[in-house]
């Protein structure tokens, strides 16, 4: 059996890649008893094949979100469907990135590739077969023998794209998949990112802190409040697809405009966020703070909530 024939619940499950959150509430109880509200009330969706995402200020909910999508958690209140049906264990055909990279530091990039297929009971030859024509699909041909600690960050992260892409997952999450990487590398990694998630055309929920490369990627930008999380607005990202590389399409007149439009809802919250955990106002250290620099013409957003 072909490892991409067989994408455990990814292909397969295409159609039913809609994500949907209606009235999500998330408490989590302290120790002592304290109910804590870390999501309130928050509905969006996510279109199959859409990529769609999530920019808020730390500590709004945005991973924990990701988490009930993923299965990994459930809400207080309020329901998570993906395909239709109310998300109960860990949801199929759902592949991960996260800011850390995933990898087992004991096995080479080839086993760690496959690990996905071997899991789902490929046979181990047809998975290495597989995971070395996604290495080469990330630019890592040559590298199947190597540890990920004999890689640079943007190899490693390159090793995790391939790792999650084998399963051809029919949702991929992505949790700050890029956040730890130089601004060159992070616009490379964008632009490969984009160029497979057009050929598999995975529903995409990814969560940043930069509102440049979240316009630049997605199709829908969510913005959420500071704590408890609520969704601000929603906002349909009308640039053309494909958008060919991600440091260009930010001197075009409508990302500025875009960009312009969704920081002026985001940066309220950020500087609340701010003030809330000890600081005064302002945006320091805020990625899209001084990129705003774009027409001051609006568009309707896709629907304020
Ligand atoms: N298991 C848990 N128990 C208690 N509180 C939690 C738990 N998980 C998350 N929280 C709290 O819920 C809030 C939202 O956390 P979450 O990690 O989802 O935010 P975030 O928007 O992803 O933050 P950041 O941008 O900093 O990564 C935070 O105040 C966090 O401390």
């Amino acid at each position: 059996m072909d490892a991409g024939a067989d994408p455990g619940g990814g292909r397969a499950g295409r159609a039913s890649a809609r994500i949907e959150l209606s009235g999500v509430t998330r408490r989590f109880t302290s120790p002592t008893g304290k109910v804590f509200t870390a999501l309130r009330d928050v509905n969006f969706t996510v279109e199959p094949g859409q990529f769609c995402a999530v920019v808020g200020p730390t500590g709004c909910g945005k991973s924990t979100t990701l988490g009930m999508v993923a299965g990994l958690d459930r809400p207080s209140a309020g329901s998570v469907r993906v395909g239709g049906a109310e998300v109960d264990g860990i949801t199929e055909g759902v592949s991960f990135m996260f800011q850390q990279d995933a990898l087992l530091p004991w096995k080479t990039v080839l086993a760690n590739v496959a690990l996905g297929p071997v899991f789902r009971g490929v046979g181990k030859k047809q998975a290495q077969a597989s995971a070395r024509d996604w290495l080469g699909r990330v630019g890592l041909r040559g590298f199947e023998d190597h540890h990920p600690h004999q890689l640079s960050g943007g190899m490693r992260k390159r090793v995790a794209m391939a790792a999650a892409l084998i399963n051809e997952p029919s949702i991929l999450l992505m949790d700050e998949p890029f956040g730890a990487l130089d601004v060159q590398t992070k616009a490379i990694m964008s632009n490969e990112l984009l160029g497979l998630w057009e050929e598999l055309k995975p529903s995409v929920l990814f969560i940043t802190h930069d509102l440049e490369e979240a316009v630049a990627l997605s199709d829908r930008v969510v913005v959420m409040t500071s704590g408890p999380g609520t969704i601000k607005g929603v906002y349909d990202i009308d640039l053309p697809r494909p958008r060919g590389a991600v440091q260009e399409i930010r001197f075009e007149p409508r990302f500025l405009e875009l960009h312009h439009q969704i920081w002026e809802s985001l940066k309220d919250e950020v500087q609340r966020a701010y003030a809330d955990t000890g600081g005064t106002s302002g945006t320091a250290g805020v990625e899209g703070a001084s990129g705003s620099s774009g027409s001051s013409g609006r568009s309707k957003p896709a629907g304020e909530r």
